[in-house]
């Protein structure tokens, strides 16, 4: 391997029957990844071939610079033998061993003796605010506690690959935010490269120097942060960075969508574009408005969430639609299920870009 090349260089190719899995894959020093994508994508998939629990069909998987799965050449490395740590989602903690002895337990396994392995175990614990925790088993450790003992414990054997499976689905609101935050700390200073699987866009924004967005096993978007939420390309991802996503054809800064429905945006384009606008460019009327706006529609509300300090509308009409508005506002057009409304969205407020 190069100083400056991927430490993961992989190439995952899954065929399990009806689902084929087809992931290029690097991750440099350092770099955190997010694999993202709707139930079913594949992600599970992914992090099993990853950890050696799941043969490659083809492709290839290198990890600081060792070939650890390559079936064209018939490398095989089983999962203990793999430079790899784990978090998983409900953590698997050995619940008869101390958070200590769980901890101590991964670098034993790799040749430690028990007094080093313990010692090592020891300081992990400390780095997450957890010694005077160690004696306690797992069931005697909070949500919070329980995930750093996890990690802990993953990244105690200094994996080159650090694999991280829902790692904060199973706790609360409150404790989800703070175990967040020391868990950007603690990947921060991972030197290896990590994966980390998640069903929510706010880990992966605030965890992850980058994202793999995977939809029926294949890549469909990857990038930072900001150049996937500026330009999504399939319903999955602006709806995971809130956006009203559509596609049509481009004439100026007319856009025909594919159902016919006609928008004006403020770009101008000629061709397949895609046309996008968060929900709170999207305001909401009694009947229809009159002056600037140069979209309107007549719509019908289907669903009322709350989303954040506002409230999320779900619209129907001549296009499906979500708009944000305050819940005083809500309140006053008495906003409901089944109701119709009027639609309104400024040109300026869209964004169109080339769907080539
Ligand atoms: N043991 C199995 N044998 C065959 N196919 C499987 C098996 N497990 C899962 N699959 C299929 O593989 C595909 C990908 O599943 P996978 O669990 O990797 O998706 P995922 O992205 O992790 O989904 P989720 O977010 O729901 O966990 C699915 O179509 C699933 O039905």
């Amino acid at each position: 391997m190069t100083a400056a090349g991927p430490l993961l260089d992989a190439h995952l190719v899954v065929d399990r029957g009806g689902f084929l899995l087809d992931l290029p894959l690097t991750i440099g020093p350092g770099e955190v990844v997010a694999l993202l994508g709707p139930n079913g994508a594949g992600k599970t998939t992914a992090l099993r071939a990853l950890a050696g629990l799941l043969p490659l069909s083809a492709g290839h998987l290198t990890l600081a610079g060792r070939e650890l799965d390559h079936p064209g050449r018939r490398t095989w490395t089983p999962t203990e033998h793999r430079p790899i740590g784990v978090v998983f989602q409900e953590y698997l903690l050995f619940p008869h061993l101390s958070a200590l002895d769980n901890v101590a337990f991964g670098p034993r396994r790799r040749g430690l003796d028990r007094q080093q392995a313990r010692q090592r175990a020891a300081d992990w614990l400390g780095r997450m605010g957890l010694t005077e925790h160690a004696r306690r088993k797992p069931r005697q450790l909070s949500g919070g506690q329980a995930q750093r003992v996890a990690l802990a414990r993953a990244l105690a054997v200094e994996p080159a690959l650090l694999l991280l499976d829902e790692p904060l689905a199973a706790l609360d609101a409150r404790t989800r935010l703070d175990t967040r935050a020391q868990l950007h700390q603690h990947l921060t200073a991972h030197p290896g490269a990590t994966l980390l699987v998640t069903h929510d866009p706010l880990d992966a924004l605030v965890l992850a120097d980058r994202l793999v967005i995977i939809e029926d096993g294949l890549v469909v978007q990857a990038g930072t942060a900001a150049t996937i939420t500026a330009q999504p390309r399939t319903d999955y991802v602006a709806r995971l960075v809130g956006l009203n996503l559509y596609r049509g054809r481009a004439s100026g800064q007319r856009i025909r969508l594919t159902d016919g429905f006609g928008l004006t945006t403020g770009d101008r384009h000629d061709g397949e574009v895609f046309v996008a606008f968060p929900p709170s460019a999207v305001a909401l009327h009694p009947g229809q408005p009159d002056g600037s706006p140069r979209n309107t529609w007549p719509a019908t509300i289907t669903g009322v969430q709350r989303h954040g300090d506002n409230l999320r509308i779900q619209l129907t009409g001549p296009i499906e639609v979500a708009a944000d508005v305050t819940p005083a506002a809500a309140a006053q057009l008495r906003l409901a299920p089944g109701q119709p409304v009027w639609a309104a969205v400024k040109a300026a407020e869209t964004r169109a870009y080339p769907a080539a």
